[in-house]
């Protein structure tokens, strides 16, 4: 089953390889939106204006401005990147753990996830969920046909809590992506929910390195006044965890070039619930409900 062979899930503005070639998807050239944009830039088709700075684990601080030509050959495997040359820029709300799982731990969850079918996403991913069917425009939480989180999970959330900024962490989701270079698997810049999902987005890193870039957000109050515009690319190596959390979580996007998926890569992501479905939250019943299957960890991929 780890050969996911089929059609490609890409809607709308979003493609991936298989619907560039078998449907000659492309975009024809205009004043693309900034979605457009930031779809043609991920494929490489426009040129990055951007001043990109390298975030470094050791001091939680990107130092630049990098070319991006620095960044252009992951595979990522070790964390001594970083010169600490250039600039610093502060970079609050996020944690990389380097080897956070064995390689032997590595590979018997390749083989385990492998094991389970997995479905067409967009932009050339495939992915499995475990988690409360969403409908995040009318805000519908609905636990019917949730089995819980699976049990191979289950020894690294308790290691996940062994560590002081996510001891009390309880994820009640969990997606597991798969990227290729093939299929010109990427993810477009992009926020995650926080009506639903918590404080804390953590991903564990498995097969290959890549870059996680973060750009700002355009929104009201949080005009980014520099001429320039600035992006920070997180060096993520296999078997690392990754935490984003506060100003990482929410005043940046994160999104996964098509260069910077080398070779295969699978990231298992983890999300908690937001006080509004925990104890003393106005849907702490639901949540309640939520929490405790999740915990069970019986849970099987959602069909
Ligand atoms: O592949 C990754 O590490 C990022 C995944 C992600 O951002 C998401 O699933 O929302
Ligand atoms: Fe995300």
């Amino acid at each position: 089953m780890g050969e996911y062979e089929g059609t490609c899930g890409c809607k709308g503005i979003r493609t991936c390889l298989i619907c560039e070639q078998q449907q000659h998807k492309t975009l024809i050239p205009r004043n693309f939106t900034s979605a457009e944009q930031v779809q043609l830039q991920n494929r490489g088709q426009v040129e990055e204006s951007w001043e990109s700075y390298c975030y470094c684990w050791r001091c939680n601080t990107a130092w630049g401005p990098r070319h991006t030509d620095d960044f252009a050959n992951p595979p990522i495997t070790e964390l001594t990147a970083c010169d600490h040359t250039g600039r610093a820029l502060e970079f609050p709300g996020v944690t990389v753990v380097p080897e956070f799982v064995s390689k032997e731990e590595e590979a018997e969850l390749v083989r385990t996830i492998d094991a389970s079918p997995w479905k067409p996403s967009q932009s050339g991913r495939v992915k499995q969920d475990y988690g409360p069917k969403v409908n995040f425009k009318r805000r519908k939480l609905k636990t019917a046909g949730f089995t819980g989180l699976p049990s191979f999970i289950k020894p690294f959330v308790e290691r996940m809590n062994e560590h002081e900024s996510l001891s009390d962490f309880i994820p009640v989701e969990q997606c597991n992506l798969d990227y290729r270079p093939e299929r010109g698997s990427a993810i477009d810049p992009h926020l995650d929910d926080s009506w639903l999902w918590g404080e804390r987005l953590v991903t564990i890193n498995l097969i290959s390195g890549t870059y996680l870039d973060m750009t700002p957000i355009q929104s009201p109050g949080n005009e980014d006044t520099r001429t320039t515009p600035v992006s920070v690319r997180i060096p993520l190596p296999p078997r690392s965890l990754l935490v984003l959390s506060g100003p990482a979580r929410h005043q940046w996007n994160h999104g996964i070039r098509r260069e910077a998926i080398v070779s295969r890569r699978i990231a298992v992501t983890l999300r908690e619930l937001t006080g509004e479905f925990l104890v003393g939250g106005a849907q702490e019943d639901i949540g309640r409900e939520v929490l405790s299957v999740a915990k069970m960890f019986t849970g099987t991929v959602v069909p």
